[in-house]
């Protein structure tokens, strides 16, 4: 080395040291912001005193940008020399230089070793600069060699270096753009000058880590932009897209490899009014066309313009994702699912919003319904667009809270061949109280005092305090009585030999006696018999079906499954006697009209339960209130407050599941928790002509056996079809002629008529209970039969399904014809009898 070159590197050297050490003692900024910056030299020569961030830093990003995104891990100067001839001097500068410079140096002498250095099983590290004798193009063509490099992948960042001839450079018609559009960063004139070549490393070494810290900052914020869930869109300042994240691909249905488009083919609305204008931040809707879906979606959409020296040079598109899509796979969390519920009126606040969402974000709380959601939607990962729309369709309907209730379709078919039986089972499951047009009658009068009969309309206090405290009973009705665990117990004979009061009777029967609810409940008998006597006492003895008699039913049906070996070991003595409590009082108060007739009807129980349950919500309410009010009667009032609480919350819960409105959910999540199917799986359970098999494992939780007495309360409310068929047929009668009685009513006042076909005139009782069967009964009652081992429940409904079929293939069709029939049967089965099986005879 030449002995002025040596002084050089070293005046360099020493001028950097100083620098650097001023300012490791003082602490003083260079002036460069961020922190990491802020405590080193602006120049130095090794790679220890001057790590690469900070040479990155040296052009500070806007200062909108975080300087600490700029990282770049520090490495050592890699050179690569490529130099035809074997001994050039000139290569061997530049490499004592990187050396100097604490680098590495290689030299090759042609493109396939320059190229062999960037392939990705090459040994050596990647260069960081690559300086390329463009000195002689007749031994080596530079600029293609330079295209070829580029042409390699990760080599966007490394630095070239063309060196040419002093004589070339100075030259009127050199031109440098050849090697700038070759690929070339700089440059350079040939020189043995260990200054010049020192200061070349240097610069090229600052080059170098500055375009890796850009590079690995523009590579953190893609994947950033990757992992969010919102639609993001970056576009140049002509509106065309230059980045999508995968959000925007999933959900627009684009592939991320295709090549950039205008904006405008997706997007419209607002916000590109808004980004063309040039204003820096704006909110607005976009309306995006989805190539998987028909119909475009609307979505509160954020957008800033990035400008550079005054100038925008990017704008980016921020949209968030509403119902109709998915872009929450990731998270599966309550936060998620409220978002994913925002829609375009919600962006004015949305920054409440998002704030009071981190709150629960934060809360350990997860329904399973958001992890399915999630698993759903991690299945649309590389999905094809058909699949995605299905999974998003999917997706939409999970995140409704009915998931158990089914949509009455209107099938036309079904209602031109079945108008009956769409009509009581459209009237029984619906939420919505008509299905014709609405007129209201001025002044509807209250039901509930309209069809009452005189005695039953407050407490009767006197017919407690005569009965007689033992529940001595003879004769007929100790008889009837006795049998009061048996299916086939005589209902309608319990109702004429009490005058109207089984429920009082039965009740004193199987609560004061076989399930012992007086020691259960620490009350005494007397307090019983008041209870029940209140509470039959608030049936209506008017109506047909839903009466004292009804309601009796149902407790029997409750005791009757108690009785099973299942339940025996499931349900506690006071899970046993809440049933009980349930099953008398759950209809209690019943106007005979249904809950869709009050609130057409405008009657004050629908407005106080603002058209939500009203009857099983009046039913639950007025059991409370009754047995509360009066000492006398309140068989809780020795209960301490948990016990009672307990107790409480069993009934209403039981007297609310009897809801026909809920029906599906609570047999389809009956049937989800306990029957597998023989292939293991839960799904589907229901039309499935697989054998049903009963996990057992389900038993043991408090909240599956929740179900489970809803679903005993359920099916003993209906149980009238699957009692053997004297029963079933005056059943059938009695809630015909209430229906009948409602259609009356509604048309006398003017009123929706909730079931048309229910019209004494026309319509057909055995196509009604044909239906029923069908529909409500069949399906449930095999699941419940399966759980507490009782074929005949199923036995008894298809029989009477049998019957009815045979009946209406003989034209039987109204309550006359039925009660025919009803007396034939009776002749048939017991020909030497001369009861007969209704109550009315
Ligand atoms: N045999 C039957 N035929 C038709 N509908 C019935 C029958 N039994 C019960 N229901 C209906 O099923 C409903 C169950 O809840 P409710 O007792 O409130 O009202 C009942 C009737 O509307």
């Amino acid at each position: 080395m030449l002995a002025g070159e040596e002084a050089s590197i070293e005046i360099v050297q020493r001028w950097l040291q100083r620098r650097s050490s001023d300012e490791i003692e003082t602490g003083s900024s260079s002036g460069s912001p961020g922190a990491r910056a802020g405590r080193r030299s602006s120049l130095a020569l090794t790679p220890e005193d001057e790590p690469l961030v900070d040479v990155a830093n040296r052009s500070p990003p806007p200062s909108h940008i975080p300087a600490a995104l700029f990282y770049a891990p520090p490495e050592p100067l890699e050179l690569l020399c490529v130099f035809p001839e074997r001994a050039s001097r000139v290569c061997a500068a530049a490499c004592n230089a990187a050396a100097r410079a604490g680098g590495e140096s290689r030299a090759v002498r042609g493109p396939r070793e320059a190229l062999d250095a960037f392939r990705r099983d090459a040994d050596a590290r990647i260069p960081h600069v690559v300086v390329i004798d463009a000195r002689q193009p007749q031994l080596m063509d530079p600029t293609l060699l330079a295209r070829a490099i580029r042409g390699m992948k990760n080599t966007q960042h490394v630095i070239l270096v063309a060196v040419v001839k002093k004589s070339a450079y100075l030259k009127d018609d050199f031109a440098v753009i050849p090697y700038l559009e070759a690929g070339f960063n700089r440059v350079m004139v040939e020189t043995l000058g260990a200054t010049a070549w020192c200061a070349e490393m240097l610069q090229a070494r600052a080059a170098a880590a500055t375009t890796r810290a850009h590079v690995g900052a523009v590579a953190a914020l893609t994947a950033a932009t990757d992992r969010c869930r919102d639609l993001v869109a970056v576009t140049d300042d002509q509106q065309r897209i230059l980045l999508t994240n995968k959000s925007w691909c999933r959900v627009v249905g684009w592939r991320p490899e295709e090549a950039p488009r205008p904006l405008t083919e997706a997007v419209s609305g607002e916000a590109l009014r808004l980004a063309a204008s040039g204003v820096r931040d704006w909110e607005a809707p976009v309306l995006i066309r989805r190539r998987a879906a028909p119909d475009p979606v609307l979505l509160p959409c954020r957008g800033s313009s990035v400008t550079l020296n005054k100038n925008t040079s990017h704008v980016v598109f921020v949209c968030e994702p509403s119902n109709a899509m998915d872009c929450e796979r990731a998270r599966g969390s309550l936060h998620s699912i409220r978002r994913g519920s925002l829609d375009v009126r919600s962006v004015a606040s949305d920054g409440l919003r998002r704030t009071s969402l981190a709150k629960l974000q934060g809360l350990p709380l997860e329904a399973p319904i958001t992890k399915v959601i999630s698993l759903l939607s991690a299945a649309t990962d590389g999905a094809p667009p058909s699949t995605i729309a299905c999974i998003d369709r999917a997706v939409d309907m999970l995140r409704t809270s009915e998931l158990y209730s089914p949509q009455m379709r209107e099938d036309p078919k079904m209602r031109a061949e079945d108008p009956i039986a769409t009509d009581l089972i459209g009237a029984l499951l619906s939420r919505e109280q008509v299905n014709s047009n609405i007129f209201y009658m001025q002044g509807a009068t209250n039901v509930l005092s309209s069809r009452r009969s005189s005695n039953d309309s407050t407490v009767v206090r006197s017919q407690a305090n005569r009965t007689n405290m033992k529940h001595k009973t003879t004769g007929q009705l100790r008889e009837v009585l006795d049998t009061a665990l048996s299916w086939e117990f005589e209902i309608f004979r319990l109702e004429d030999l009490t005058r109207g009061r089984p429920l009082t009777h039965l009740g004193l029967t199987l609560m004061g006696g076989r399930f012992d609810v007086c020691s259960t409940l620490e009350c005494d008998e007397r307090t019983l018999l008041h209870w029940l006597t209140v509470i039959e006492t608030n049936y209506h003895a008017v109506n047909t079906y839903h009466n004292s008699t009804h309601a009796a039913d149902v407790l029997q049906a409750v005791a009757f499954f108690m009785e099973k070996e299942r339940l025996k070991m499931l349900l506690e003595p006071l899970e046993a006697a809440a049933a009980l409590i349930s099953a008398a009082a759950h209809d209690i108060d019943h106007p005979g009209t249904s809950s869709a007739f009050l609130c057409n009807s405008r009657h004050s129980l629908a407005i106080l339960y603002n058209d939500v349950s009203v009857l099983e919500s009046h039913h639950a309410a007025l059991t409370f209130k009754l047995t509360l009010n009066d000492d006398r009667v309140n068989i809780f009032k020795n209960l301490d407050r948990d016990t009672y609480k307990s107790v409480r919350h069993n009934v209403i819960d039981m007297i609310l599941a009897t809801e026909m409105t809920k029906h599906f959910e609570h047999l389809a999540k009956f049937v989800n928790v306990f029957y597998a199917k023989s292939n293991g799986s839960k799904e589907d359970n229901m039309n499935t002509d697989e054998p049903l098999s009963l996990d057992t494992t389900a038993l043991t939780s408090p909240e599956n056996v929740v179900l489970i007495k809803r679903m005993m309360i359920k099916c003993a409310d209906v149980s009238n079809a699957s009692r053997p068929q004297k029963f079933a047929f005056e059943w059938a009668r009695r809630i015909a002629e209430e229906y009948f009685l409602q259609t009356d009513e509604e048309k006398a006042k003017e009123l929706p008529v909730v079931m048309p076909m229910f019209d004494r005139a026309t319509c057909s009782i055995p196509r009604s209970q044909i239906g029923f069967i069908d529909y409500i009964i069949i399906d449930m009652m095999e699941a419940w039969a399966a759980f507490i081992d009782m074929p005949e429940l199923v036995n008894h409904a298809r029989n009477n399904h049998q019957r009815w079929r045979e009946l209406d293939e003989a034209g039987v069709t109204t309550i006359a014809d039925v009660k025919r029939a009803q007396r034939q049967n009776a002749i048939q089965s017991a020909p030497n009898s001369t009861s007969q099986p209704t109550a009315e005879e």
